[in-house]
């Protein structure tokens, strides 16, 4: 099997150079070296000149704030970029895998939503990232679209690695105590990916939208506290008291992009469909912290 990976310098794109090499040959691109979803002419010509049985695109517009001021960019590497892809792959007759987020839903409500549930993003990442969904849907190719939340790795810009350099900066910090998800790991996504690659290339009816989230829930606030404390108990250096680390609702940190206050994702489908199950949040972002203290 040939497999074309876009983004592979991202968190994801990381771990998923390491998570397809087994099912075959892999060539892999950033903007750097063809892989620009900004051009989709050169994009276009690396689709064809791979010619791939499956693509597999982690390449993402991801600055959320930046985005509401930036919505063109962000659509066209978040909707436009992966309809065309999603067309190319129709023609090739390949399976297309492709992320999103939790941040299509509207977060209300205390319970967790499945793939059939009303999307309604708040922010222009949400809707450009819903844009980027409907296309390929709309598209008629084999497709896999991994919904995920909170994304973190080893490897590239996250929440907990902002937190420990806050912890080790200011005395005081104030996080979001309002906001619920699962902070989900990107080896854990690539391994995942891998498998439903596997199992969808045997079996097409599989392919489909999943919720694909680490298990659990927890605040942005209790993950900053998790993550700090987890470093305060390894002797690394931390500034902050444990009762400076403040928890505070969404209204008293205002930021250009509205966030969900509900991002929890039920990943039943995925446990039926392929009898895969993703471990509590803690056990990721522990590996994680184990990883880079
Ligand atoms: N991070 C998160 O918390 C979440 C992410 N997701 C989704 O998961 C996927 C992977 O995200 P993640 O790995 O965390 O994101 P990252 O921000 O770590 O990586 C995104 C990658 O996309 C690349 N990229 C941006 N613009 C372009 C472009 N024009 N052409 C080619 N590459 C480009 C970036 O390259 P460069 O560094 O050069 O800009 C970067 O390597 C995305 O689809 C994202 O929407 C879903 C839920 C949560
Ligand atoms: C730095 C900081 C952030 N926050 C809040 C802001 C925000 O609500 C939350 C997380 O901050 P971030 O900037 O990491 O959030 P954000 O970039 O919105 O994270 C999102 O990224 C995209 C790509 C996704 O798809 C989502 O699943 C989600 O992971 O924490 C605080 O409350 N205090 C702080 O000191
Ligand atoms: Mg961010």
């Amino acid at each position: 099997m040939k497999l074309l990976l876009l983004g592979k310098n991202g968190q994801l794109g990381w771990e998923l150079q390491r998570a397809l090499s087994p099912l075959g040959e892999v060539v892999a691109l950033d903007r750097h070296n063809g892989g620009d979803l900004a051009n989709t002419a050169a994009l276009l010509a690396a689709v064809r000149a791979a010619a791939p049985d499956v693509i597999v695109n982690a390449a993402a517009y991801t600055a959320v704030d930046k985005a509401e001021s930036d919505a063109d960019a962000a659509r066209q590497i978040n909707a436009t970029a992966p309809g065309l892809l999603a067309e190319e792959a129709a023609k090739l007759g390949a399976l297309l895998v492709h992320y999103s987020t939790d941040y299509v839903f509207d977060g209300s409500g205390d319970q967790a939503r499945n793939e059939d549930a009303s999307t309604a993003p708040l922010s222009v990442y949400g809707s450009t990232k819903l844009a980027g969904e409907e296309a390929i849907r709309a598209s008629g190719c084999a497709h896999l679209i991994l919904r995920t939340s909170w994304v973190f790795a080893a490897r590239g810009g996250n929440f907990a690695k902002t937190m420990l350099r806050l912890a080790a900066e200011r005395e005081q910090l104030k996080v979001i105590a309002d906001q619920i998800g699962a902070p989900t790991g990107a080896d854990l996504l690539a391994d995942l990916s891998a498998h439903m690659i596997v199992a969808t290339r045997a079996r097409p009816a599989l392919g489909g939208t999943y919720h694909a989230a680490a298990a659990g829930e927890t605040s942005w606030h209790a993950y900053a506290q998790h993550v700090i404390e987890f470093a305060r108990a390894r002797g690394t250096a931390v500034k902050v008291a444990p009762e400076q680390i403040l928890p505070i609702p969404t209204t008293d940190y205002p930021t250009p992009a509205r966030r969900p206050l509900n991002s929890r994702l039920d990943t039943a489908k995925l446990a039926r469909n392929f009898g895969l199950r993703l471990p509590p949040w803690q056990q990721g972002v522990d590996r994680m912290l184990n990883e880079i203290l």
